[in-house]
């Protein structure tokens, strides 16, 4: 039986707060419609580059049916960068490595591992402004808490993203036996935050245990948990159990179900947190909403993925979502006694399943060029620029495939990170290189790579959209295909 829960109040006012608006499409997949939403037009533009609509061709035919108009007679030379003063706004080409997205499909039962050794110790994280609810307690294997202290301002926040507003409530879900949820309380856009929660409790995923007739594999966290204060101790058990109480523990369970990973320093252990309100966010395989860690901030956010109408349920996914749905059920079965999912995904007719796995499995096994990945320039995107064909046969060639990814994702609502960083990335600066018959196009992908992004890394700052999209024409990709 799950308990209701009261949302509680614990923002603080902030100077600043996030402007940037989406352009990217979703639609919220709260209420488990089993319909099938058209892919996003993402073209129109003035060179006569049709890409609307990739996805109802065959994948073997597209880059041959694609549609490219007949040659484009000159384009325009005049720019407006003419006139300005020289300054050269680079298009942010930073490659993301990982899958960004903290979910807690990402983490396996909480281990124990035998190390023999029980050395560790619990820190106090003070509760930073507008936060929380109660001081943070974590553990920390030792010299781990003294290395996080070294760092600069450790921890601090960014007065820039933040909200003093709350825009949600936690209320019984839509979605049959899955307790409560947490649900929008006015219309968020794509690239919204959500919410900024600080883990209470957290721990590494693994803790050290010497086992023996009288030990306690939950020593650390009994240890952790008795310095929680009151309000944090009652958060805890109200925190749904999935697992079956016998093999687990109820506190072992707690931790299991509702545990957010954080990422600490490359090679530290891996860790998990508990928060009060972002562990209530239920699964979908079609998110509307995506959670990121700040190690500096010692804290998530949870971002709009999709636009999301006020009374829609906000939802993250537990599994990696560009699994198939029988893969993706078997996860969220082990890890989250989900028997069946029903989001708008897993209750499409058969047919557009095995469509919809098709296109999740493409996408699982595409990688962005190594070079991207190690953060070298875009030889391929510079060539097919200076290349002296009137049709600018190459550079479409890429806008082409690089929309194709764009459509895919949005058509399975399926955003994976270095995938989405690539090839959106990429088409700001392909646009771009085309000039002002490029413009709107390379303004349209640079809003939408901005909230990509910011969705997907949950950024601490702009990255440096934002000054492009100021002034595109003083970008370094700017009309490059008739200059060079
Ligand atoms: C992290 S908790 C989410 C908050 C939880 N609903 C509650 O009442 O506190 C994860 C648990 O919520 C339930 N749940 C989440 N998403 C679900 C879904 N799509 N369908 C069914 N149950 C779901 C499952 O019981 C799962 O183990």
């Amino acid at each position: 039986m799950r308990r209701g829960f009261l949302n509680r109040e614990h923002r603080k006012d902030k100077a600043n707060e996030e402007t940037s608006k989406p352009s990217h499409k979703w639609t919220s997949d709260s209420g488990g419609t089993a319909t099938r939403r058209e892919p996003v037009a993402v073209s129109s533009n003035d060179i006569g580059i049709t890409t609307r609509g990739f996805l109802k061709k065959d994948y073997q035919k597209q880059s041959n049916d694609a549609h490219i108009s007949t040659p484009v007679a000159s384009v325009s030379t005049a720019s407006s960068s003419q006139n300005k003063v020289a300054k050269v706004i680079p298009i942010p080409s930073r490659p993301i490595h990982t899958l960004p997205t903290p979910s807690p499909g990402l983490i396996k039962t909480w281990g124990i591992t035998n190390t023999g050794s029980t050395s560790a110790r619990v820190a106090y994280f003070p509760l930073l402004p507008g936060l929380g609810y109660c001081p943070g307690v974590c553990l920390f294997p030792s010299g781990l808490k003294e290395a996080l202290e070294s760092m600069p301002d450790f921890p601090s926040l960014n007065p820039s993203f933040m909200r003093p507003d709350i825009v949600y409530e936690i209320r019984n879900s839509l979605i049959p036996n899955a307790g409560v949820g947490m649900f929008a309380t006015e219309d968020l856009d794509v690239g919204d935050m959500i919410i900024m929660e600080y883990p209470f409790l957290s721990q590494p995923q693994e803790t050290p245990y010497v086992p023996g007739p009288n030990s306690d594999p939950d020593m650390f966290m009994r240890a952790l948990f008795r310095r929680l204060p009151q309000e944090g101790q009652d958060i805890f058990w109200s925190l749904h159990n999935c697992k079956p109480i016998g093999p687990s523990s109820k506190m072992k369970g707690i931790f299991d179900t509702n545990g957010l990973p954080m990422d600490l320093r490359p090679g530290d252990p891996v860790y998990v947190g508990l928060s009060k309100n972002i562990s209530r966010i239920n699964h979908s395989c079609v998110r509307n909403a995506q959670v990121t860690w700040s190690l500096q901030e010692w804290s998530w956010r949870v971002w709009a993925l999709q636009p999301i109408k006020k009374g829609d349920e906000i939802t993250i996914s537990y599994v990696p979502p560009d699994l198939p749905r029988l893969a993706r059920q078997q996860i969220l079965r082990d890890n989250y006694s989900i028997s069946s999912c029903i989001c708008s995904c897993c209750s499409l007719p058969p047919a557009l399943v095995k469509q919809s796995d098709e296109n999740r499995i493409r996408l699982n096994h595409y990688t962005p060029p190594q070079w991207y990945m190690d953060g070298l320039p875009d030889i391929e995107l510079e060539e097919a620029a200076r290349d002296l064909d009137p049709d600018y046969r190459k550079l479409k060639e890429i806008i082409i495939e690089s929309t194709m990814w764009m459509e895919l994702m949005d058509q399975e609502k399926c955003w994976i990170a270095p995938v989405t960083g690539f090839h959106s990335q990429r088409l700001v600066k392909a646009w771009s290189a085309l000039g002002p018959k490029g413009r709107s196009m390379a303004v349209k992908m640079a809003r939408r790579a901005q909230v990509l992004e910011r969705a997907c890394l949950g950024m601490r700052s702009d990255g440096g959209w934002e000054a492009v999209l100021r002034d595109i024409e003083a970008s370094d990709w700017w009309d490059k295909a008739r200059r060079v």
